[in-house]
């Protein structure tokens, strides 16, 4: 379970959420709002990647700002940008890194990752070059090497936009058979579908906070 409680931020004196306070209790939770609204910023609190201003935000019961380590180890965190993310070689061995923490040998890692490679359609390209990848391709091997490492949480920051259409709605498959709680920043609407809550951020405050399709009806409307 993830709790704001009267969580503000800036940067230096550009105010960018405001009085947040929010009980995030359920599986699936899409985030939108317009560009600068504030919703990496929530997003990225979830893992401690920004620190509140004021206020609180609590894991599990655990204060972020005071158990950076303990919160990364249950909440994986999907940057949109996947450079940001993949850090070896080749593909098999990004996902491998991931694996260097479980109590699984070097055999067994390796099964392990193909078997996440081919979920996320990546399993001919195990041992190809990470960095040759397509960005779709490389956005694809960024979310398996975190979904690999089984964190109760993960938070997507714009996981879809260097997606085309079939993988997209890959992924959408990969979220709905998911045990892990999912929270997702999206400007993709279609992707929130049969997900049990949206959150309209604008200019750094909640606006509405509902089932997807009244949340994203509002959002239309604050958006035309
Ligand atoms: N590290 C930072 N330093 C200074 N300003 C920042 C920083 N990160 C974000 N901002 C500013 O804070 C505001 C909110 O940014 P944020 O990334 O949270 O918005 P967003 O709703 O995710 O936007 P988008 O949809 O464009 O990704 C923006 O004006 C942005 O320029």
């Amino acid at each position: 379970m993830i709790e704001f409680t009267n969580v503000s931020h800036a940067y230096d004196d550009r105010v960018v959420l405001r009085d947040v306070s929010l009980n995030l209790t359920e599986n699936r939770i899409g985030i939108v709002g317009a560009n600068g609204s504030g919703k990496s910023t929530l997003a990225r609190m979830i893992n401690a990647l920004v620190v509140p201003g004021t206020g609180m935000v609590t894991v599990d019961g655990l204060d972020v700002s005071r158990n950076k380590r303990e919160v990364r180890r249950r909440v994986g965190f999907i940057f949109s940008d996947p450079d940001r993310q993949i850090i070896m070689p080749t593909v098999i061995e990004d996902i491998e890194l991931s694996l260097r923490r479980t109590d699984l040998d070097k055999k067994q890692r390796a099964i392990r990752a193909l078997e996440v490679l081919e979920r996320f359609g990546l399993g001919e390209h195990a041992d190809h070059p990470a960095q040759r990848l397509s960005g779709g391709q490389k956005q694809l091997l960024a979310l398996a090497s975190i979904f690999v490492t089984d964190p109760a949480i993960i938070v997507a920051d714009e996981p879809t936009t260097l997606l085309d259409l079939r993988n997209t709605r890959m992924l959408t498959d990969v979220f709905a058979t998911l045990d892990e709680q999912l929270i997702v920043v999206s400007h993709d609407l279609d992707i929130l579908d049969g997900f049990d809550r949206v959150i309209v951020i604008d200019d750094g405050r909640v606006v509405a906070d509902d089932e997807p399709s009244p949340a994203l009806a509002y959002y239309r409307t604050l958006m035309s």
